[in-house]
């Protein structure tokens, strides 16, 4: 199910702050678009399983390193049972959009990375700071969200 393109405020995604700390997590694929979301997971303590049939060097070694779980092979369906929240950043925009339907059939929130309206979660450009994270988030805009993101990191350095 696609989400709307637009509404009459703000952006079609709802905000929720997920507490995936000891939740289980699927990430299909280990490229560059893994790996960034990849270490925010990491960060708040999410049991990440990583399925994919090569990886970054960064995401090796996390797995080396018993950070996360990193199944090395192409995805299967059933490796989205059990996950809380999905990733579907693999190369392929047939196996995202596989993911994304076993994901669906599920009820469990899934990002698709190569085409944002047939997943059904959205990543923010984020900034963390001691207990507070900002998020920003549009309409598939990353460049807009970014920059305000980085605009709003830099008044909260300025000085009071
Ligand atoms: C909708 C969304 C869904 C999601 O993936 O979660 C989405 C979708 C898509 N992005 C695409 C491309 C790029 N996205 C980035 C970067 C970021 N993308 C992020 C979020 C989101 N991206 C979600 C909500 C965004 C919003 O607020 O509107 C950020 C903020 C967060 C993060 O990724 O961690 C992060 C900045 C992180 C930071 O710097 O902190 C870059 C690289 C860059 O900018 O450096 C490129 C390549 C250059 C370009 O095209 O701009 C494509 C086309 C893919 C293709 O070609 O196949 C799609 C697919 C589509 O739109 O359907
Ligand atoms: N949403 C976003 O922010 C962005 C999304 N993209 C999209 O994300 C996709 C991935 O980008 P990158 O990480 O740069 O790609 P990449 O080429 O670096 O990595 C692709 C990954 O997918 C894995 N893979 C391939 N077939 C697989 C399978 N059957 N099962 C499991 N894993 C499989 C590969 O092993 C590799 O780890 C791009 O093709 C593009 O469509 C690209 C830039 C930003």
């Amino acid at each position: 199910m696609a989400p709307p393109d637009h509404t009459d405020s703000g952006s079609p995604a709802y905000l929720a702050g997920l507490l995936l700390r000891g939740r289980d997590v699927l990430v299909a694929g280990a490229g560059a678009v893994a790996e960034r979301r990849l270490e925010r997971l990491l960060e708040v303590g999410a049991n990440v399983r990583v399925v994919a049939p090569d990886a970054t060097a960064w995401v090796a070694g996390r797995a080396e390193e018993g950070a996360l779980v990193w199944h090395r092979r192409p995805v299967a369906e059933s490796d989205v049972d059990g996950a809380w929240y999905v990733i579907a950043a693999t190369d392929s925009p047939e196996v995202n959009a596989a993911v994304a339907a076993a994901a669906e059939a599920r009820h469990t929130f899934c990002v698709r990375c190569d085409d944002a309206r047939h997943g059904s979660a959205w990543t923010p450009a984020s900034y963390n700071v001691a207990d507070m994270t900002v998020a920003v988030i549009g309409n598939r805009s990353p460049q807009r969200s970014k920059a305000v993101r980085d605009a709003i990191h830099r008044a909260m350095e300025e000085p009071r």
